[in-house]
């Protein structure tokens, strides 16, 4: 660093920074200078012998210090004098050892924004400014059963230009995913809140077609299907939103660029992975999540929390990365929790929030010299990220705590209040761009463009064949999961075919019992199998696609039918293995017609059974609400599934659920498939009671035809085409109302500002 700072000696001009930044406290230890050669404003943050003598002084007497700084900053209260060593024990921020030196660099286009890319000559791409007045969000809440009204946002403003990296920093709850989201145009699904000020793009309001194309948002979550590699997916990303006019060699191209400029290129052919399937590591995953959002080349990007859940080292190779996109004139916003001080010198702007309002807003590296012109000067052995936390958190840990960090919040608005009065933060576009840059502007604003840009860039029916070809691929590469299908299938119906071995090999009306029973069973076997194999991925397909819907990637229903047609062939295939092997073991009736309609009963069973599936994970949040919600639904269809309780042993009240059972359908086609017009066992027609019901001696019932047994179980209502037919009605249904869930739950998008 300190080599660094000397290549450039020749160039630079020193500002000290108590001429910019009167009465900073501990200005000693910082200095502003130009880089005149690297066309950048750098500061310094050293800790000189004086200012570690100034803090040793001040640890050895902190009261008097307390006194001192609420004597000259603030008319004597004492209360709002913060001094983070006091903290140090319980929150344990201070750097482990001091830094003696760092640097940071503003808009620069030094060594640290990495290597130049394929986007710097791209031509497609304009510079956005984006610019935000005075915005407020406020929802509704009920607390102890009032309605009241709860202020989130409280009237933020600040502008972002190209080449810009602004971070949102605040501790937890301050509001920076909802401004975030706010100045995305995106709001969760929960965020039905009112909003108010102004966002600017450009100097003009939002159109949000245009807005959408030229934008990208990534997620704090990195949802990927797992068995794709880094490659496949950004090239899919590419496929569904790159324009149809681009050749598919230029978008091939366009993946290429992509992976070289955030540097994936040796993991790109690696499975993206997950907690259960080894894959790309944690940084190289985040970059991947901005690589799909980066194949459209926004001018905007947008990121949320993109270090949280990183190790340091990886979380200072994404902040590089975001550094490069800005450097190719994109205009890049994330919220960072927490960052460590090499990735706080990264950051160009910083707006700190703290209960919805701005603690500060400006250059970062200014940062430190503002906080220490009002009364709370960043001692020099701490990371200013962690200060500035530590500064506008709110202490809840007593009440006395929670009324001094109010205090000293609501001290820090003001005084930043006024700031702003001084130094307007959002200034008129002319002021922040070249001519040449705003005359590029005007084409890139939205307003006035024309004809609004199509919703998606790609058909239907592409989207249709890109998903399928998606689906197929994940389905062939998760070998664990098929071959615990494979496995299930094959050992649950040997294991069945054993139990019920040959009962209906003798075509008596003593085994009628057993086979009813067996048949029941098998239902009720594959209902489970296409169920569980549904509940324990579908929610977490799900997250991807409610990703890539919010970016605009595809129609839902392309995805739903390209889902279920992919998935069909196999799901058919397990049944008709299961079928085989159960239908010969058991010895079923004979004849191609009727083991056709058996394995077509078993598989119409298991598609019903995944319907239910689908619509419960549409519903649920993850795998495990979805296994609690769905024994609701597959109980019910056993207990009145026709087998277990007799329709007179039902309720009346509770009767119409029979209606409901799904597996009461597909237990009397089988039934039907196995019993109708056969006859099992003319010595019982005499012991028939004249009801209907079956009776005989002992424990065995008696049947001298296969209507009697039908009669017996009461499953003569439909007859078996009509329960074949409710079946198929079934599938259609459910399928179609998990499609209306999924598509009711999309994504939410703000266009108020
Ligand atoms: N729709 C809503 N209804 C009620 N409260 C909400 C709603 N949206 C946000 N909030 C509240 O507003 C505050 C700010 O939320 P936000 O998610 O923006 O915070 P944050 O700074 O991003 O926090 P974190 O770092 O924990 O993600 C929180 O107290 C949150 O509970």
């Amino acid at each position: 660093m300190a080599d660094q700072q000397h290549q450039h000696d020749e160039d630079v001009t020193i500002v000290d920074v108590d001429s910019v930044v009167p009465s900073r406290p501990s200005a000693s230890s910082v200095t502003t200078y130009e880089d005149s050669a690297a066309g950048t404003k750098r500061t310094t943050f050293s800790t000189t012998p004086e200012a570690r003598q100034s803090s040793n002084t001040s640890v050895s007497n902190p009261q008097q210090e307390r006194k001192e700084a609420a004597a000259r900053y603030f008319d004597g209260d004492e209360d709002l004098v913060f001094d983070p060593r006091l903290l140090e024990a319980s929150t344990g921020s201070m750097l482990g050892g001091a830094k003696n030196e760092h640097v940071v660099e503003m808009n620069g286009d030094g060594g640290s924004h990495g290597q130049p890319s394929f986007a710097d000559v791209d031509s497609t791409r304009h510079p956005t400014v984006l610019q935000f007045s005075d915005v407020k969000y406020e929802v509704d809440v009920t607390v102890n059963k009032q309605k009241t009204v709860k202020p989130i946002l409280k009237g933020l403003s600040g502008q972002v230009k190209p080449g810009q990296v602004l971070a949102i920093m605040g501790a937890s709850g301050a509001g920076k995913t909802t401004l975030l989201n706010m100045l995305a145009g995106r709001l969760s699904a929960a965020g039905h809140g009112r909003s108010s000020g102004s966002i600017l793009v450009n100097g003009q309001k939002r159109n949000f077609n245009t807005f959408r194309q030229i934008s990208a948002y990534v997620l704090q979550q990195d949802s990927f299907f797992a068995t794709l590699t880094v490659r496949e997916t950004i090239t899919l990303s590419a496929m569904l939103r790159l324009p149809a006019s681009m050749t598919q060699e230029e978008k091939l191209m366009r993946v290429d660029s992509v992976i070289a400029e955030l540097g994936l290129a040796k993991c790109a052919d690696t499975f993206v992975g997950n907690e259960l399937i080894r894959g790309v590591s944690g940084g190289e995953k985040k970059r991947v999540n901005v690589g799909t959002e980066l194949v459209t080349n926004p001018s905007l990007v947008f990121l949320d929390e993109p270090t949280s859940g990183l190790d340091s080292f990886n979380a200072q190779n994404v902040m590089q990365t975001l550094l490069t996109l800005a450097k190719s004139n994109r205009t890049i916003i994330a919220t960072i929790h927490q960052p460590r001080s090499s990735i706080f010198q990264m950051f160009d702007l910083l707006l700190l929030l703290s209960e919805g309002h701005t603690m500060y807003f400006g250059p970062a590296a200014d940062a430190v010299g503002y906080f220490g012109s009002i009364g709370y000067g960043c001692p020099d052995e701490f990371n200013p990220a962690d200060y500035f936390l530590d500064l506008v958190s709110l202490d809840q840990r007593n009440p006395r705590a929670l009324d001094a960090t109010r205090k000293r919040i609501s001290f820090l608005s003001e005084r930043f209040e006024e700031h702003q009065q001084r130094h307007p933060v959002v200034t008129d576009v002319s002021d922040v761009i070249s001519q040449h840059e705003k005359d590029l502007l005007a084409s890139n604003s939205g307003e006035g463009s024309g004809r609004a840009p199509a919703k998606y860039n790609t058909s239907f029916l592409r989207q249709f064949v890109l998903l399928y070809q998606r689906s197929l691929k994940a389905m062939a590469r998760e070998k664990i999961d098929n071959i615990a299908r494979l496995g299930q299938t094959v050992v649950f119906s040997i294991i069945l075919g054993i139990i019920w071995l040959n009962e209906g090999g003798s075509g008596d009306s003593s085994s009628v019992q057993a086979i009813a029973g067996a048949m029941f069973f098998l239902l009720i076997n594959q209902s489970f199998s296409g169920i569980f194999g549904i509940l324990f991925i579908f929610p977490v397909e799900r997250a991807v696609v409610l990703k890539e819907r919010a970016s605009r990637s595809y129609h839902v229903g392309a995805y739903f039918s390209a889902k279920t047609v992919a998935e069909m062939p196999r799901s058919f295939l397990l049944n008709l293995l299961f079928s085989i092997v159960t239908y010969f073991m058991v010895g079923l009736r004979g004849g191609a017609d009727h083991f056709f309609l058996y394995v077509l009963t078993i598989f119409l069973v298991s598609q019903t059974a995944e319907g239910i599936a689908l619509i419960v994970s549409a519903i649920a949040d993850d795998p495990q609400q979805a296994g609690a919600i769905s024994p609701i639904f597959i109980v019910t269809s056993m207990l009145f599934g026709g087998f277990f309780i007799g329709v007179d042993q039902i309720p009346a009240w509770l009767a119409w659920l029979k209606h409901l059972s799904f597996l009461k359908y597909g237990f009397a086609a089988i039934m039907q498939n196995e019993f109708e017009g056969r006859m099992l066992d003319a010595s019982c027609a005499t012991t028939v009671a004249v009801n209907g019901t079956a009776s005989g001696a002992g424990d065995d019932l008696c049947f001298a035809t296969g209507e009697e047994v039908l009669d017996f179980y009461n499953l003569s209502e439909l007859s078996l085409g009509a329960n074949m037919g409710v079946l198929l009605g079934l599938i259609v249904g459910f399928r179609l109302i998990s499609y209306w869930i999924l598509r009711r739950n999309g994504p939410v998008y703000d266009t108020a500002l």
